[in-house]
């Protein structure tokens, strides 16, 4: 091959090696992840989180439950993982290596609340990376919606069906939620000052809900969601009930409701269905209530590179894996006017997402 006609554009040395690196740090970010996930499995942030001080690499290896011949192996996991920014290295004590976990290394640990291993392990299961590998075959297709892999079952349907998976990714949903109800209680107070009682639609497991009834003692919260995410599940104190049903069929009527990681999943077509079944709950028997929201929202300006990136990639997953996506401001307008809402407020309060309250 003539390489003087490969190489394009400025090609000092320099530069032609970082390309190639660019190139590179993207093809085995995959690795870094199912790395990340491998140490997850292992328990290894656990063991580091608790063990008295920075933990050596034979101690790991011992209560991990480890053969000792696989410590040269994990000592090269280890130094990924810190690389990626879950450990700290300490070199000082004796030249020994110690390890301790970082701010989101600490979010990796199963008995964090806020547990995002969780989602990690969810997103990193072949559930949901195998269907990217028929990404480029659809593009050629005809189809205009991808999600009918996992032997031809929609997404929730499938979910039905593999409770091993659904465990998974509802304990993904619920740590979340966790997190997110104790920002919004902070940060988004106002939203839900006055609202007497509250439907959380396709709220998965109730935490959302659970937070919201103890943060405001006075509120009714109904968690609604699908037979086999709620059944089982008992009405929690605090004013919280479950009622399993279709949330394409009937909202029951509330002050407010609140759609969390919803819109996202759905086309607009879906999210219309959605928002006006939520628009008769919050507008029966003469009640003028809103509708709380929070996604992402596309387009915010101050959002740093790296968050931008992570939401872009949501988009991928929403697009591969369900037949939903990421919307912009303006996209979300439209749908909000299409279901015959007037006006709405988004609230950029939880990195990458907001808290949008839509009116009637
Ligand atoms: C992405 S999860 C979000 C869960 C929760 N709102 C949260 O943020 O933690 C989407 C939820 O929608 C539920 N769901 C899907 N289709 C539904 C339907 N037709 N009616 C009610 N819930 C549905 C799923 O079971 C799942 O719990
Ligand atoms: O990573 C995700 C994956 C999925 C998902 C759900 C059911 C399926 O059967 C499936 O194949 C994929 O849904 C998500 C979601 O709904 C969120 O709100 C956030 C993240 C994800």
């Amino acid at each position: 091959m003539d390489m003087d006609s490969v190489s394009t554009g400025d090609n000092n040395t320099s530069s032609l090696l970082e390309a190639q690196s660019h190139v590179w740090h993207h093809a085995f970010n995959f690795v870094t992840s199912m790395s990340i996930k491998c140490a997850v499995q292992l328990g290894l942030p656990e063991a580091v989180g608790a063990h008295a001080g920075p933990i050596s690499l034979p101690d790991l290896v011992s209560s991990l439950g480890l053969p000792p011949s696989k410590a040269p192996y994990l000592h090269r996991l280890l130094r990924l993982v810190a690389h990626s920014g879950f450990l700290s290295l300490h070199t000082k004590l004796n030249d020994v290596e110690r390890y301790s976990l970082t701010p989101a290394g600490r979010f990796l640990l199963s008995d964090n609340p806020y547990n995002a291993g969780s989602l990690l392990l969810a997103v990193l299961d072949p559930v949901l990376t195998e269907p990217f590998h028929h990404m480029s075959a659809w593009f050629r297709s005809e189809k205009t919606t991808f999600s009918s892999t996992h032997g031809g079952k929609m997404a929730w349907e499938y979910m039905a069906t593999d409770a091993v998976f659904s465990d998974l990714f509802n304990d993904a949903m619920a740590r979340d939620s966790c997190m997110i109800a104790e920002l919004v209680v902070k940060e988004g107070r106002s939203a839900f000052e006055g609202v007497g009682s509250l439907v959380d639609v396709a709220g998965g497991t109730g935490n959302m809900a659970k937070a919201v009834a103890k943060a405001f003692p006075g509120m009714s919260c109904t968690v609604l969601d699908l037979p086999h995410v709620v059944s089982g599940l008992e009405d929690g104190g605090n004013n919280v009930k479950y009622v399993a049903g279709d949330m394409f069929e009937s909202i029951p009527a509330a002050d407010a409701v609140l759609l969390k990681w919803i819109m996202h999943d759905w086309d607009d077509e879906k999210c219309v269905k959605i928002l006006r079944k939520c628009r008769t709950a919050v507008t029966g028997e003469g009640k003028d209530g809103q509708v709380i929201i929070i996604d992402m929202v596309l387009g915010n300006q101050s959002l740093d590179e790296k968050l931008r990136g992570v939401q872009y990639a949501f988009d991928m997953e929403m697009m591969v894996s369900l037949t939903g996506k990421e919307r912009s401001e303006e996209e979300f307008a439209k749908l909000f006017f299409d279901a015959g809402f007037s006006s709405y407020h988004i609230n950029p309060i939880l990195g990458t997402r907001a808290l949008i309250q839509v009116y009637p």
